[in-house]
């Protein structure tokens, strides 16, 4: 007799996959390979998947299927690879941790990102992080503010340090699956720590030994937070990008462009330099903010090159 259960994968190792059932992790194994339609991936089971797993008898689980997945991110494997990796799948939402002080998070590292999550459906919200340092310079704060949330997103003022925003935080992950993201440095494993005392995040490096002798390797995981919902963690965020998104929808991902762009001459408007273009006049007039715009025209310009 087999026994079939419904779980969620927490962690995807390559060998071995953790499946939360019920509040019990039992690790799995696939058979052969599962093949996904349309995406071609060098994962076929990631972090957040809704799997089947079936045990025979032995003791061995083993993931039958994969449930139809909301939404995914994705990076590429490798540059040169057409193929990609899968980082995580059914996220709820991705909260963006950005800083103004060292290490300065890039306007086009997060543009790139919210970009991304837009066109993988993602709600996004952003997190003003060292707040504490941030606040010394209230201008380039105000400014920061302004850019975002005229863009149409909600942009929360945090410091772990003396505990701003720390509360909304809460609100946001609570009952959720929530990716957090940010370069390092940022402040995301002291949030993690605030929000959820005794987890650690980084734990990606883990030991296989009992499995094949001393070997680490890396990978997401998605931890549990007591109050309901899941924080994911990603190692090596730097690689994700939009993938398979042509140039001519780009800038349908930033949303100021979106609403705007319908009101360009050329209905086929690239936004680069045609006339009557009404997303350059809204640049020009200060309604998009240039460093969004300036983002945009870098993102296209990076993506050419891989197409090439
Ligand atoms: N001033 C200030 N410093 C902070 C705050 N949050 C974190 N830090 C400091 O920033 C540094 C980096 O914090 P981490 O939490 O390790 O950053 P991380 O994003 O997890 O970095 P990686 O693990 O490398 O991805 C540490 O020295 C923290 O003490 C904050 O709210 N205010
Ligand atoms: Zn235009």
């Amino acid at each position: 007799m087999s026994t079939e259960i419904r779980g969620v994968v927490t962690r995807a190792t390559g060998s071995w996959y953790d499946v939360l059932h019920e509040g019990r992790t039992i690790a799995c194994r696939i058979r052969g390979r599962i093949r996904l339609k349309g995406v071609r991936s060098t994962n076929p089971v990631v972090v957040g998947d809704e799997v089947v797993c079936t045990e025979g008898g032995d003791g061995e689980w083993v993931i039958e299927r994969i449930l139809p997945r909301r939404n995914y991110i994705i990076r590429r494997a490798s540059n040169l690879s057409k193929e990609s990796h899968i980082i995580a799948a059914n996220i709820d939402q991705a909260l963006l941790v950005a800083t103004l002080s060292q290490p300065v998070t890039a306007p086009e590292f997060l543009d790139r990102f919210l970009a991304t999550c837009e066109a993988y459906k993602i709600p996004a919200t952003i997190l003003l992080a060292k707040y504490d340092l941030a606040a010394a310079d209230p201008e380039a704060a105000a400014a920061f503010h302004a850019t975002y949330e005229s863009a149409g997103y909600r942009v929360v003022d945090l410091s772990t340090l003396d505990g701003t925003g720390l509360d909304a935080v809460r609100a946001l992950v609570a009952g959720r699956t929530t990716l957090v993201a940010g370069n390092s440095g940022v402040g995301k494993s002291t949030l993690v720590g605030a929000l959820e005392p005794g987890l650690a995040l980084r734990t990606g490096s883990i030991s296989e030994s009992h499995r094949k002798g001393r070997h680490t390797t890396t990978f997401s995981a998605m931890y549990p937070l007591t109050g309901g919902g899941f924080l994911i963690d990603t190692p090596g965020i730097k690689g994700f990008g939009l993938i398979d998104i042509d140039d001519h929808e780009l800038w349908h991902y930033f949303p100021e462009m979106m609403r705007i762009g319908a009101g360009c001459r050329f209905y086929n408007c690239t936004h680069t330099h045609e006339p009557g273009c009404a997303v350059r006049e809204a640049v020009a007039r200060g309604e998009v903010a240039r460093s969004r715009y300036e983002s945009y025209l870098k993102i296209r310009d990076e993506d050419d090159k891989y197409r090439k």
